[in-house]
């Protein structure tokens, strides 16, 4: 098992890592079409287009609705409805993962400084963290609008290596899909794929992270016992 002794920072995904979100997402989404006189989705299909923020999710479940390629300008008419509805549901039917709590928690009192590394927007993920009692445990929100790119692009991690000066080996991301993966891998930082989040239906090991954990609880294991 790999040793995480060089660590003294951990950035985590949100969607599908710590908050498992896709019921108000699909709702989100479903208000959206209905709207538009679309056939709606089933929550395995958002399931499947979540992981590059809530643009290309709308655009995802434009193109399946319409069974054909959404126009720029139909997507952008769009958002504005997606991003009041999921406003509106934001945590009504989400739900923290089992032992999240309680490990950010221990990993926060250990002296862990962290961040949060998402590609929902900003405006959506501090409420959120509120809503679940999360928001104070975290020095750093990146949402997938914040910088000028989002995962799988390596810039909020080497801005994370920046605000906190530390170097590559010192960072641990953790996440649910191949976006965390290979932003990671791209910033030469130390990956945890967890196997119950959203990766497009893939096993999360196929990304090769540094390790795989199929339950929170295991972060504080590999973290907090060395
Ligand atoms: O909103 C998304 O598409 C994914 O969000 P995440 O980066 O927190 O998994
Ligand atoms: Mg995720």
């Amino acid at each position: 098992m790999t040793n995480f002794k060089n660590i003294k920072a951990i950035a985590f995904d949100l969607d599908g890592t710590l908050i498992d979100s896709v019921p108000d997402l699909a709702a989100a989404t479903n208000a959206t079409l209905a709207e538009l006189s679309l056939p709606l989705a089933t929550e395995d299909q958002v399931r499947s287009w979540v992981g590059n923020g809530a643009k290309t999710l709308m655009r995802r479940a434009l193109n399946n609705a319409m069974n054909s390629e959404v126009s720029d300008e139909q997507l952008a008419e769009t958002m504005p409805r997606f991003m009041h509805y999921y406003g509106e549901f934001l945590e009504k039917h989400s739900r923290l993962y089992p032992n999240v709590l309680v490990t950010i928690s221990a990993l926060k009192q250990a002296g862990y400084p962290l961040a949060i590394v998402t590609n929902k927007p900003y405006e959506f993920t501090v409420p959120l963290l509120k809503a679940f009692g999360l928001a104070d445990f975290f020095d750093h929100v990146l949402g997938g609008d914040s910088l000028a790119k989002m995962k799988p692009d390596p810039l909020p991690l080497t801005h994370l290596l920046e605000q906190w000066k530390i170097s590559s080996d010192e960072l641990l991301m953790i996440g649910d899909s191949k976006n965390d993966i290979l932003a990671a891998k791209s910033a030469n930082v130390a990956v945890i794929g967890l196997t119950y989040g959203y990766n497009y239906g893939e096993h999360i090991s196929v990304s090769e992270p540094t390790a795989v954990c199929d339950d929170f609880a295991q972060i504080g294991q590999l973290l907090l016992t060395k």
